[in-house]
This record gives structure tokens, C-alpha cells and sequence, in this order.
């Protein structure tokens, strides 16, 4: 009798793999400035027309946080956009040399820091299309991204942060510059400031994240949501709500359509998020249709993308992690869960779509058709990460020490069994799909993680 397989055959091409190699055949993902899209079209731009950004500038951040270009000492320039260029600059006062840590021999870990001498270049608008945005828990995961965005393309930003999830470092590269403020608070506490907009992404998104205190996630959830939507009554902002696909629960309809109205556990270990952000949501049309408040909302599915923290818990994180460092990648229970992958350049186009459309009758759902089982993920990741590591586009692996295999552990409680975002309505009234293969995804994802562990993150 075959017993069950306790190591998955990490030669084995999955099949998502497969598709994903089908698709993309022709220019490889791998060289890099040529990373193609669903259509076979070489990505240069990421974000709606007269709303776009160059990936070069982006690149240019989170893929060498802490320097600009090695070659030229500036940022790229993007023929297509009114750049200002390096007209905002700051000037160091001391050379980095003297810091250097082997200046400092009894510190054999010593790591000196360098600040930005330029600022990457942002849009230049003129003063009414300037939007002073504010978004709660920018300097997480996707807030950072979106905050590179808004940037970019010339508003104020403001970003509120507790930097409990969050961390500094993502949005080091703004801080100085003359349209950016960060301000360290927690959305369960009002604030009073002037803005336009609102992104309101504040609260832990990771599992293992938003069940370590299963009560301040319920505040943050409820407070914070309160507290915001109080401050945009205030100053007569338009609001987003950043609210997720935990709002189904365990489905019993697939894929999800926003009129779904879920299967969810209220008293489970997800309950903290999936019910907070249900109440979010449901604060969200009260102060709509009570106070007028111009609100959106947008149900976020799985995302994942440069800049998750390497311990943050999820399915990409873990397994690319794992995958770099030649341990076991870990798939909870039997691995035939699935989930729908969106890299985040995607999700960061679908929110700002979202906020500046007409569309505000009810949530929409921003996420990716792409489905595979966590099993299938999992040996995508190994196998994807094992190419990129003979091509040399990724450090080997230490002389002597084994590629990772799959391991099997105990499930996990109430982990929804699958998950597809049904994205007919973002189509229509967002002119919004996702772009990018998983693969070009997952390829980005990967060079990232695999420079964060070169520098000792
Ligand atoms: O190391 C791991 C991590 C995750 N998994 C599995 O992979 C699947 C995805 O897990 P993740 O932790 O990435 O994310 P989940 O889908 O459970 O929750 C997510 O849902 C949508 C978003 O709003 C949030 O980002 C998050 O709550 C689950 O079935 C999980 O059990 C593993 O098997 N091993």
C-alpha cells in the first residue's frame, strides 16, 4: 500500500508552473528590465494611464533599498513623465568611510548606515491636482508600496504608523523630502490633520500577525476604522477601506462575487480579523449613508510582493524564505487548500483605480484568478527558486548544504479550504485586472528576499 507522501518531488514541474512557463514562453522573466506580462508585453510601467509609474523607479527602491543606481549615483529618469528630477536633494556632512565598520574591530557585526544624499524623482503637479492623501499603515507591507505610488506621482502623503507590522526602513528612502510626513500613532487614537483622501490600511494582515493580540487587532479594526472615518466626515475626505477576502470565511460558493455574504467562524482564531474587518466594513455604509462620507471599499486577496517581512507568517514569505536558506518548506495540513496569488504592483493599481472611480455602491474584489493549490505553490517556489540559482540571477546555495524539501505539519484551525476572487465587478467598473504573471511575481519576490539575506536581514 502506497503510504502518503511525506516529501513532495521537488523536480517535479507543478503544474501552475507549467501554465505559468507556457504563457511567458518567448523573452525570459529572469533578465532583468524584461519581466513580461499576461500578454507576453515587457512591463515598463506599472498603474492605470495618466496614473503610471516607471517599474524602473520602483525597482530602483526596493530592490537596492539603500542606494541609488551603483552605476550613475542617480535614479532612473523616465522619458514618458515630467519628472523633477534632483531638484529635491539633501547633502551629507560626513563621509560614510569614517564609519566604516572596519574602523571599528571589536564589532565584527558592526553595520554602518548610510542616509540618502537624492531623493528619487517625483511628478510635478500643479497645485489642484496635488492631493494631500493620508494612508494609515504605510510603512507596512502593501501601505509602502502604495505610498512609493502616490509619491511618485506628485501628491502630499502623510503616513500614520504604530510600526507594529510595519517598519522604517520601507519608507526611509522619503523621509526628509518635502512631501512626505511620517507621524508614529495608532488609528485607535483620533487625529486631527487636513486631507484630501484617505487609504485606510491599518491593521496586522498576516495571520500569525493579527492573532498574536486578537483584541488590539478587534481595535485597530473597529477603533481605528471609527476614528478614520471620523476624520474624513471632519475634513469631507474620500475614504478606502482596505477590507480582505477573510470577510468570506470558508466559502460555500467559489469563486467569491462581492454579493457572497460569507461563512465565518465569530468565535474561532480568525474571528479577530475576519469579524473586525466586517465591522469595518459595516461602520464604513453606516457613515456612508448616515453622514454622506464618500467611501470605497476593497476586498484584498491574498497579495504578496517585495518588501513582506521575512518572518511575516504567509503562504509566498515562508516558502521563499525557506526555499533561499535550504530549509523545509512547511505546508500546513494536507496542502490542498487553495489560494489565489496577487503580486503587489497589481493590488497597489486595483486601490488607486478603486479610489479615484465612481464606484461607490459597495466592496470590490481585488485579486488574481490565479489558483493553485498551497502544495502546488510551495513546489513552484522550490522549483522557480532552484532555476534562478543556476541561471546565477540569485546567490548559490552554501557549498555542501542540501536544497529544501516539503514538509508536511498539522493544519492549521479554520483555514479557509479554498479561495478565488470572482473579478467581473473590478473589470467593469474599474477597467481593472491583474497584470502580472505569478511567476514575474514570485521572480521579483524572490531577487528581493535573496538581497535582503545577502545583506544580513
Ligand atoms: O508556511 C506556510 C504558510 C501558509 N500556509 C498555508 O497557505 C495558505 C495561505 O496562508 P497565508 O497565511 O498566506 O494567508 P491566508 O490566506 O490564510 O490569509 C490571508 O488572507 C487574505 C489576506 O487578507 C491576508 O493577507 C491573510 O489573512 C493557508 O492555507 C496556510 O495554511 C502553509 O501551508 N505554510
Amino acid at each position: 500500500m502506497a503510504s502518503p507522501p511525506l516529501a513532495h518531488d521537488p523536480n517535479r514541474i507543478p503544474a501552475p508552473l507549467q501554465r505559468a512557463r507556457e504563457h511567458s514562453r518567448a523573452p525570459s522573466v529572469r533578465s532583468v528590465g524584461s519581466t513580461v506580462d499576461r500578454d507576453g508585453r515587457v512591463i515598463e510601467e506599472v498603474g492605470s494611464p495618466g496614473e503610471s509609474v516607471p517599474l524602473e523607479l520602483l525597482q530602483s527602491i526596493y530592490l537596492s533599498p539603500n542606494s541609488p543606481s551603483p552605476d550613475t549615483g542617480s535614479f532612473p529618469s523616465s522619458s514618458g513623465m515630467t519628472w523633477t528630477g534632483t531638484a529635491h536633494q539633501r547633502t551629507e556632512s560626513f563621509s560614510s568611510d569614517r564609519y566604516s565598520p572596519h574602523n571599528v574591530p571589536d564589532w565584527p557585526s558592526a553595520v554602518s548606515f548610510t542616509s540618502r544624499t537624492t531623493f528619487p524623482p517625483v511628478k510635478k503637479l500643479p497645485k489642484a491636482q496635488k492631493r494631500r492623501v493620508l494612508v494609515t499603515g504605510g510603512a507596512g507591507f502593501v501601505g509602502s508600496h502604495l505610498v512609493d505610488r502616490l509619491m511618485f506621482l506628485g501628491h502630499d502623503v502623510v503616513v500614520l504608523d504604530n510600526f507594529f507590522s510595519g517598519s522604517k526602513s520601507t519608507l526611509s528612502h522619503w523621509v526628509g523630502h518635502p512631501n512626505f510626513e511620517l507621524v508614529r500613532g495608532d488609528v485607535v487614537e483620533p487625529l486631527l490633520i487636513e486631507v484630501d483622501q484617505i487609504y485606510h490600511l491599518a491593521c496586522p494582515a498576516s495571520p500569525k500577525a493579527y492573532q498574536i493580540n486578537a483584541v488590539k487587532t478587534l481595535k485597530t479594526s473597529f477603533m481605528g476604522t471609527l476614528n478614520m472615518l471620523g476624520l474624513a466626515k471632519r475634513t469631507k475626505a474620500r475614504f478606502l477601506l482596505s477590507s480582505t477576502s477573510e470577510v468570506y470565511g470558508s466559502p460555500t460558493v467559489h469563486p467569491q462575487p462581492e454579493s457572497y455574504w460569507g461563512n465565518v467562524n465569530p468565535n474561532g482564531p480568525r474571528s479577530c480579523y475576519d469579524e473586525g474587518k466586517r465591522v469595518a466594513e459595516a461602520l464604513t455604509y453606516g457613515y456612508a449613508r448616515q453622514d454622506g462620507v464618500d467611501v470605497r471599499v476593497a476586498r484584498i486577496f491574498n497579495c504578496f510582493g517585495p518588501r513582506m517581512s521575512a518572518d511575516d507568517g504567509r503562504l509566498v514569505s515562508n516558502f521563499v524564505v525557506a526555499a533561499l536558506k535550504g530549509e523545509p518548506l512547511q505546508v500546513y495540513g494536507d496542502g490542498e487548500a487553495t489560494r489565489s496569488l496577487m503580486f503587489v504592483h497589481d493590488l497597489i493599481s486595483g486601490l488607486i483605480a478603486l479610489m479615484e472611480s465612481d464606484y461607490s455602491e459597495g466592496p470590490v474584489n481585488i485579486g488574481s484568478p490565479d489558483e493553485g493549490s498551497v502544495l502546488s505553490w510551495a513546489s513552484t517556489i522550490l522549483a522557480l527558486v532552484k532555476d534562478l540559482r543556476a541561471s546565477g540571477s540569485i546567490p548559490p546555495l552554501p557549498a555542501g548544504q542540501k536544497e529544501s524539501e516539503i514538509e508536511f505539519v498539522p493544519a492549521v484551525v479554520d483555514d479557509p479550504p479554498r479561495r478565488k476572487p470572482d473579478i467581473t465587478l473590478a473589470k467593469e467598473v474599474l477597467a481593472w485586472e491583474p497584470r502580472w504573471t505569478v511567476m514575474a511575481g514570485l521572480e521579483e519576490t524572490i531577487r528581493y528576499f535573496a538581497g535582503q539575506l545577502a545583506e544580513g536581514e
